[in-house]
């Protein structure tokens, strides 16, 4: 069959999109994984699925696939695409749209200058959330990587992040330690690796290490792990901008259970069809 797609992104982190209410198929890991292939397949850091929610509260639920094939859990920049998509396709003329995750439900806000709102629920630190395995539960955790002490803060934005904060993103050895932290052993589920350079209280600079996808130019979930962290330790203030590779999103988080809320662009790219092997 020939598998219909829109090609987005968010500041550079890019997705298939595939809705799968108005055309059926199943996707299986090892296709995901070709059509994920940036020399022969679409190429992407993420799938973004749609399709219609088991619970009638929400407007849709959305399924997000790892370039690995691996399913996850949340994704904030696919979740801005998400909502994008959704109104050009007129699959809703809402403005405002509850969807299902596997990470649990988030609310999109699409304004008039079409940048999205995401409402990305409460940032959890316990390291049962994520999973972790901690000796206590402390602000931040020491952890052995390659012969190196590293003090890293843990949180989960429904899906898993470990935080570094270092002097400088430029010199910041993502593409040695990422995959080191991403697959520690006290991360059985593996993590997502952020490096963070705090500019000022309201101001960072981050590079992030996504399990499944590696080094990709911006991370929506992993900008708030890192706001969320800086804030509790004391370091930041909301609300903060965070400069990533592929630009800037504005994260606000007032402390404690409140939810901390992810503002940006999503950008569509092109349609295509494929078929699928
Ligand atoms: N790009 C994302 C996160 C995608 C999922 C992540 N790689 C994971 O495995 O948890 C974002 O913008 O949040």
């Amino acid at each position: 069959m020939l598998l219909h797609f829109t090609k987005m992104h968010g500041l550079g982190n890019d997705f298939m999109v595939v809705d799968l209410i108005t055309q059926r198929a199943r996707l299986r890991d090892e296709q995901i994984r070709a059509l994920a292939d940036r020399r022969f397949g679409v190429g992407f850091d993420q799938l973004l699925v749609v399709e219609p929610p088991r619970d009638p509260d929400m407007d849709f639920r959305y399924r997000i696939y790892n370039a690995d094939g691996s399913e996850v859990e949340n994704c904030g920049n696919g979740a801005r695409c998400f909502a994008r998509f959704v109104r050009d396709q007129r699959l809703t003329h809402k403005r405002e749209i509850r969807v299902e995750t596997a990470g649990g439900p988030l609310t999109l806000v699409v304004g008039e200058d079409d940048r999205v709102t995401v409402d990305m629920g409460a940032p959890r630190f316990a390291p049962d959330a994520l999973p972790f395995e901690a000796d206590e539960d402390r602000r931040l955790h020491g952890l052995e990587v390659d012969g190196q002490r590293l003090e890293i803060g843990v949180v989960s934005m429904g899906n898993p992040h470990a935080v570094l904060r270092v002097d400088d993103v430029d010199t910041a050895p993502v593409a040695t330690l990422g995959p080191a932290i991403e697959r520690h052993p006290r991360f059985p589920r593996r993590v997502n690796a952020g490096f963070m350079q705090v500019v000022s209280p309201h101001e960072i600079r981050l590079r992030v290490y996504e399990r499944g996808s590696g080094e990709t130019l911006a991370c929506g979930t992993g900008a708030c792990a890192a706001v969320a962290t800086g804030i509790r330790l004391g370091w930041l203030e909301s609300p903060v901008t965070v400069h990533l590779p592929g630009g800037d999103l504005e994260i606000a988080w007032p402390g404690g259970e409140a939810h901390l809320t992810m503002t940006g662009p999503a950008e569509r790219v092109f349609e295509g069809r494929v078929p699928l092997k």
